[in-house]
């Protein structure tokens, strides 16, 4: 059954108000993302029964919290999995044990085969018989994910799951989390600081500030909110959607078809007509109203201007441009604006510096 996560909650600390009012869809990965103290954490622990403010925490039809109604369901009698930046794994266990002992909370018969299906998406069947001390973070993290998937949650919360791990264990962790959001079918929420793992990860994206919801919807949408572009400055970007069309092996490379477009990335190993996501810096791409010729740049689409709005610096704008029915991101300078005549509806030719790409 399809659970949609409601949440309207007002929570008032001393120089803090929480005040936020979302739907949240039933699968998927919701990215909480905004400025340290916005309230991102504050509202996990609010949907966890953590922390009590007033209001509505609504999963499916179950209500785990409705102050008008006086209901309230205790922390541990909410189908939940809370995994946070380090992973609090009982040392003296091993890993199956430590997934066991998360099991013992399921009521129903499932469970092993919930704890046989996390170790396989998670990818920690040879570690069962290791101690937690012996694990790296990365791994440690994948045993409390795998932990907090077994007991069947109706929920999984995500709290900066990567923070406390260095850059190379982030990268070797980041593609198993790619794979469990391909997988699971409960709604995540995921808080994170990271563009790299929004990008990546993210369905549907809030933006916090100040306790309050700034922007919200799929990422997509969200990405390409020229607001949300100037609010976080050098790594704005855009996630566009394309499926793989053919692999270059003399150059290296794949070609991506976006609607009939094609972009070329470095070559991936991955199987003609696999859905990809691709990450486009804003910073990256240039716009011109005449054809680019003899230019190193391989990546070039016809687009049509749809807005301009102001950046976080004077001398820069931020253009976002409709090609099909996707939008991307352009970080152009004013002058440029001025000069190339650009305004809503001008057609133009965007060109892409470097495109990331990530499985869907
Ligand atoms: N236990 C607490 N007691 C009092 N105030 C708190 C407590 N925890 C958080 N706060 C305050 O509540 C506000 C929201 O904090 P919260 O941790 O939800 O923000 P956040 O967006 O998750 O921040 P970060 O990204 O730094 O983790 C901040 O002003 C913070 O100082």
């Amino acid at each position: 059954m399809k659970q949609n996560l409601a949440l309207k909650l007002q929570l008032d600390r001393k120089d803090f108000r929480l005040q936020v009012d979302l739907s949240l869809p039933a699968t998927g990965v919701t990215v909480l993302f905004g400025p340290s103290g916005s309230g991102k954490t504050t509202v996990l622990r609010c949907v966890a029964g953590l922390e009590r403010g007033r209001g509505r925490v609504l999963i499916g039809d179950e209500a785990w919290q409705d102050s008008d109604r006086g209901a309230w369901l205790p922390t541990w009698a909410r189908d939940l999995g809370y995994v946070f930046q380090e992973a609090s794994l009982f040392e003296h266990m091993d890993v199956q044990a430590n997934l066991r002992f998360g099991l013992q909370r399921t009521k129903t018969a499932s469970g092993q085969q919930a704890l046989d299906a996390a170790v396989e998406m998670l990818g920690i069947g040879h570690l069962l018989k290791r101690k937690p001390q012996s694990l790296s973070g990365g791994e440690r993290q994948r045993v409390a994910i795998a932990r907090a998937l077994a007991t069947q949650p109706r929920i999984l919360l995500l709290d900066e799951p990567l923070a406390s791990l260095d850059v190379v264990r982030r990268q070797e962790l980041l593609p198993w989390l790619e794979r469990m959001h391909l997988a699971l079918q409960i709604p995540v929420l995921y808080v994170t600081h990271s563009m790299e793992e929004l990008t990546r990860l993210a369905d549907h994206v809030v933006l916090m500030e100040g306790g309050q919801v700034r922007i919200e919807g799929p990422v997509s949408q969200v990405l390409s909110d020229p607001q949300f572009a100037a609010a976080v400055g050098g790594e704005a970007g855009t996630v566009l959607t394309g499926i793989i069309k053919s692999h270059d092996d003399a150059f290296h490379l794949t070609c991506v078809d976006l609607h009939g477009s094609e972009i070329w990335v470095r070559k991936r190993d991955a199987r003609i007509g696999t859905v990809v996501r691709l990450h486009i810096h804003a910073n990256d791409v240039s716009l011109a109203t005449s054809e680019p010729r003899d230019t190193s740049i391989q990546n070039i689409l016809r687009g049509v201007v749809d807005v301009i709005d102001d950046d976080s610096h004077p001398a820069s704008c931020l253009v976002r441009i409709r090609h099909a029915d996707q939008c991307l991101i352009a970080r152009v300078t004013r002058k440029a604006v001025a000069s190339l005549k650009l305004e809503a509806q001008v057609s133009v030719w965007v060109q892409i510096k470097s495109v990331a790409l990530s499985e869907r």
